[in-house]
């Protein structure tokens, strides 16, 4: 039978923080609890509960409901639960149920620990100080959740790492261009959010080629282990809701968009945060919306955080686009008509902003920032900016701030961020090679077919399920399609297909040194392609394609990546062409050419990536007098697709597009109509770049990275990469857990779990082989085998946290021997701590942290701790025996029961200091940002009205929290001065 009864107080062994808590159900299986104080609900199996029921005795003073105190006389049990009987403070005599003890009660388990003789070595006692001291330091630190991951410090991505993790539920779309890592800085706002307790779910959203890429990348890059979902995992959860089985959990789209079911069991499930990785997927139409969109559109009404992430925004069209900018923001971005309209406003926002330049002075400048300005603040600026008297210093001050505020309050960037390559330099030159080769006769005559519009072959064409335009530019599809048949079986396309031959030259004379990723737009293209390379050729090259299991796609990879497996090339089909990493290698063969420019960037942008060390070769070769020769030349010569990302290539693709399929059919023989065509499409994408240039490109770039903070950022992140307070402190924490740690040299150290492991840790249960750790970011950078220890280490939070929500050295006692210290002499060093539940949501550690305030007394009760520090003591520490620690505890009982009073009203003393530092801190981040977030609200649509009321709240809430923040005592170590000739 259980011993559980509803109503009893218990609380959880793990997690203190959360209050006094008061059983809700219980039956055979499972008993439910609630804590009140910090609002949460959990429930446990009833056999192996981690719960401690609390009782107190005669003696005790105990904290009631309504705020006051009681000195419990004596006990009464009824049903199961307690009656405590005993005097309030005005001296009345009652009766309390324990149901009215205040949730937030404190503790005194270190107190009671003691008194009862139960002491912890000194060793754990002092990794118990430390590890509170550095919990508050790194809770505190603007770097939290951004130091950790395992990745370079690339300024643009943190910035918006921290710009975009700051924001109550953030709800953006992540544009960068192709490989300038969104699915970092996705991965850095997730584990900051996570970090901070802002987000307890997430729902991870990616097309099935990434799911495996982003399992890998969350792990090795910031130890986030996700839950990766498919069919046939979650069939084995039976009736249960396999979403509900981790929590993060990473699903392919495909499957998800085209799994009702499925949706309805996401629906079902609390998420904090969506992240939708290749957005440019989800599409929508005023007259219909793809599946994806309509699911995504119902989760994301359900879900406080978005992250979009797309490198092609436009890739579906701007209808699309704006749709997704709704779903991030509704009430912002609901008429596409008004949409089109503003951003013609943006070159005027761009041009103030650059006008802030010719101030003080120039009477035009001055007139066209006045004409965007509509706020006080700003016009304060303005106006020092423009005042004679202001010193250079006050006008530099006032035009950055001013710069701040019209790119904040006009311009386009808090739901978008985009970096360009031009922005952040240092990517490397792109060179084209265009090889020209002779037209086979099987493809002269299908071409002359479309040429000439024969109904009967269009018609062959529609019954093999392929249009027109397809059979234009992908010759061989036309060609299998129509030769599907024994006669034709002996010559499959890829026997006279010049292109086949071309290849495997070229790849002898790359050498097989040489990585090559080659890209078909169509799946049966690549499978026969890498068929040809085995028959013609004998190169086994793996393949990539959506009709592959997501196992078989990543072992192609893998072998791909992989030095030693000797596999030259890869050939993948279109869906090859996204989001994967191959910047490995720096040869890319387009086999044949997309018809969208964003698709060719995103092939592009498979090598062309952080990461990439040499220039990229693009090879494309290309049939003589083909369509594809025509629409080569239109990307090379018309939008100079092959160069450098194109900003507007949906814009042009949209303006010329019929033209250009007309130029397709009329090939080589309207050479002048191609011409002009080109010349027209040159001429109209350089005045879209240059409009884009004037208004929505600067503004966006301008906002996707403010240079300053990003250095401060980075600067703060450094700090703790330097700081040699860690090595102190795991070599501290790895001896009292018992792990081995053998030095490997190098800056090298491999982790496996002694032979007396007081407690299992991430990695390093017994029977684990353990893992090789460095701190140094430049050597995990370099190596994907080892793990880069920081104070975001799970190991590393993982023994702070055991320490702290365990008893784990809350009690010591030691010998000091000083020279000018006379034997048998006590002193006691006490560890208070700050108390104060709340909702994790609250992220309350940015302000007020469990923060640890050391009180150090001797024997008179004297407060010796700001002359003693907790080091200087440490180093002249002597362990004793248990046995004789407990004899002399006893001795000293009443001693120590009135140097713990004493100590808890000098500690007391430091609370007030504490709490208002902590509202002041707290008043001013939120303050602050609310103001400026009313003022944006006036100008940005984009500020919603439940980002301002939620912050609202939250500042409400916090206020109240901190206000009734107490102290208990955490740790307490006795210390006994013994003569300096004692033995
Ligand atoms: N800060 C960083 N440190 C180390 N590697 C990085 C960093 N940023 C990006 N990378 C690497 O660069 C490559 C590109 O990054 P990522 O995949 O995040 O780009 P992306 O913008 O999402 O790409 P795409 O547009 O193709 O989806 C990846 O291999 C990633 O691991």
């Amino acid at each position: 039978m259980s011993d559980f009864s509803p109503g009893q107080r218990w609380i959880s062994d793990g997690e203190t923080e959360l209050g006094l808590g008061t059983i809700l159900t219980v039956d055979a299986r499972s008993v439910t609890v609630l804590f009140t104080a910090s609002q949460e609900t959990r429930t446990y199996s009833a056999r192996q509960a981690p719960l401690t029921r609390v009782v107190f005795g005669p003696g005790d003073r105990i904290d009631t409901a309504d705020g006051g105190q009681l000195a419990v006389e004596r006990i009464e049990e009824r049903d199961g639960c307690v009656i405590y009987h005993g005097q309030t403070d005005d001296g009345e005599t009652v009766s309390l149920s324990e149901a009215k003890l205040s949730d937030s009660m404190r503790f005194h388990q270190a107190q009671d620990r003691l008194l009862t003789g139960q002491v912890d070595r000194n060793d754990w006692f002092e990794l118990r100080y430390r590890s509170l001291h550095h919990h508050q330091r790194i809770a505190r630190s603007p770097a939290l959740g951004l130091a950790g991951p395992r990745i370079d410090l690339i300024p643009h991505q943190l910035y918006i790492a921290d710009e975009v993790s700051r924001r109550h539920a953030p709800r953006v779309l992540l544009a960068d261009e192709v490989g300038l890592g969104k699915t970092i800085e996705a991965g850095l706002i997730l584990h900051r959010l996570l970090l901070t307790g802002r987000v307890d779910r997430a729902l991870i959203l990616v097309p099935s080629s990434l799911t495996h890429q982003w399992l890998i990348e969350l792990l090795r890059r910031f130890s986030l282990s996700v839950t990766l979902l498919d069919e046939a995992q979650s069939e084995a959860f039976d009736e249960e809701n396999p979403f509900e089985s981790g929590q993060c959990i990473l699903a392919s789209q495909e499957w998800l968009f085209a799994n009702p079911h499925r949706q309805r069991q996401i629906e079902e499930c609390q998420w904090d945060l969506l992240i939708v990785d290749e957005a440019h997927h989800l599409d929508w139409s005023p007259q219909a919306e793809g599946p994806g969109y309509a699911c995504i559109e119902r989760l994301s009404a359900r879900i406080a955080g978005l992250l979009l992430l797309t490198a092609t925004p436009e890739q579906m069209g701007l209808e699309s686009h704006f749709a997704r900018l709704r779903l991030l923001d509704p009430d912002r971005y609901h008429d596409l008509e008004r949409f089109r309209e503003e951003e013609a406003g943006y070159t005027a926002v761009a041009a103030a902003i650059e006008a802030l330049e010719q101030l003080p002075g120039d009477a035009a400048a001055r007139d066209r920032i006045g004409a965007i300005i509509d706020d006080g603040d700003s016009r304060a600026l303005l106006e020092t900016l423009l005042n004679p008297e202001s010193d250079i210093d006050q006008q530099q001050s006032a035009r950055r701030q001013l710069r701040e505020q019209l790119l904040d309050r006009h311009g386009t960037g808090r739901v978008m961020f985009r970096n360009s390559r031009r922005h952040v330099g240092g990517f490397p030159e792109r060179h084209l090679h265009v090889a020209s080769l002779p037209m086979p006769a099987a493809y002269c005559d299908q071409f002359l077919e479309l040429r000439e519009g024969n109904d009967h072959f269009a018609a062959r064409l529609t019954a093999a399920d392929l249009g027109t335009h397809d059979a234009r530019l992908y010759p061989e599809v036309a060609y299998r399609a129509l030769h599907d048949d024994a006669i034709h079986a002996d010559t499959p396309w890829w026997q006279f297909d010049p292109r086949v031959e071309w290849l495997i030259d070229q790849l002898e004379t790359l050498g097989s040194q040489q990585k090559v990723l080659v890209i078909a737009h169509q799946r049966q293209t690549a499978v026969n392609l890498a068929e040809a390379m085995r028959v013609r050729a004998g190169i086994q090259a793996p393949v990539f394609h959506e009709e592959m299991s997501l196992v078989e796609r990543d072992r192609a990879a893998a072998a791909f990546a992989d030095d030693d497996s000797g596999c030259q090339l890869l050939i993948c089909s279109e869906i090859g062409s996204e989001g994967r990493n191959f910047q490995f290698c720096h040869h890319l063969v387009m086999f044949d050419l997309p018809w969208h420019p964003d698709l060719l960037e995103q092939r592009i942008g498979r090598l062309d990536r952080i990461g990439q060390l040499h220039p990229i070769d693009i090879h494309v070769p290309v049939i003589d007098g083909s369509p594809s020769e025509v629409l080569l030349r239109w990307y090379r010569d018309g939008l100079a697709a092959f160069e450098a990302p194109h900003a507007a290539g949906g814009d042009v693709l949209e303006a010329f597009g019929d033209a250009l399929r007309e130029s397709l059919d009329d090939g080589h023989e309207e050479s002048n109509g191609l011409d002009s065509l080109i010349e027209e499409t040159r001429a109209f994408n350089d005045a879209r770049l240059a409009e884009r240039e004037a208004g929505r490109n600067r503004l966006l770039e301008w906002n996707a990275c403010r240079p300053e903070r990003a250095d401060a950022v980075i600067s703060t992140v450094v700090e703790q990469d330097n700081d040699s307070a860690l090595p102190r402190y795991v070599d501290q924490a790895l001896d009292v857990f018992g792990v081995d740690g053998r030095d490997l040299g190098n800056g090298l150290m491999h982790l496996t779990p002694g032979a007396h492991m007081i407690d299992s840790l991430p990695g390093l249960a017994q029977g684990d082989e353990g893992f090789t750790v460095t701190y140094s970011r430049t050597r995990a950078l370099a190596r994907d085998d080892i793990q880069r220890l920081s104070w975001e280490h799970p190991l590393v939070m993982t023994v702070m946290e055991r320490v702290l929500d365990s008893s784990l050295g809350n009690t010591a006692l030691a010998l000091l021997k000083h020279p000018s210290i006379p034997g048998g002499r006590l002193m006691l060093e006490l560890i208070y701590r700050t108390h104060c539940p709340a909702p994790r949501r609250l992220q309350l550690g940015r302000f007020l942290p469990d923060t640890g305030i050391r009180v150090l007394l001797d024997e008179s009760g004297t407060n010796l701790s700001d002359k003693v520090t907790f080091s200087g003591l440490s180093r002249n520490l002597q362990r004793v025996k248990k046995g004789v620690a407990r004899e002399l505890l006893k001795s000293r009982h009443d001693q120590l029961r009135e140097l713990l009073a004493e100590g808890e009203r000098e500690a007391r003393r430091e609370l007030p200091t504490l709490v208002e530092r902590a509202q002041r801190e707290m008043r001013e981040t939120l303050d602050l940002e609310l103001s400026r977030l009313k003022a944006l609200s006036q100008h940005n649509g984009a500020i919603r009205d439940d980002e301002l009321r939620a912050m609202s709240d939250e500042r409400h809430a916090l206020d109240t929290v901190i206000e009734s923040a107490t102290l208990r005592l955490d740790a307490v170590r006795v210390i006994v001065t013994v003569d300096k000739d004692a033995r």
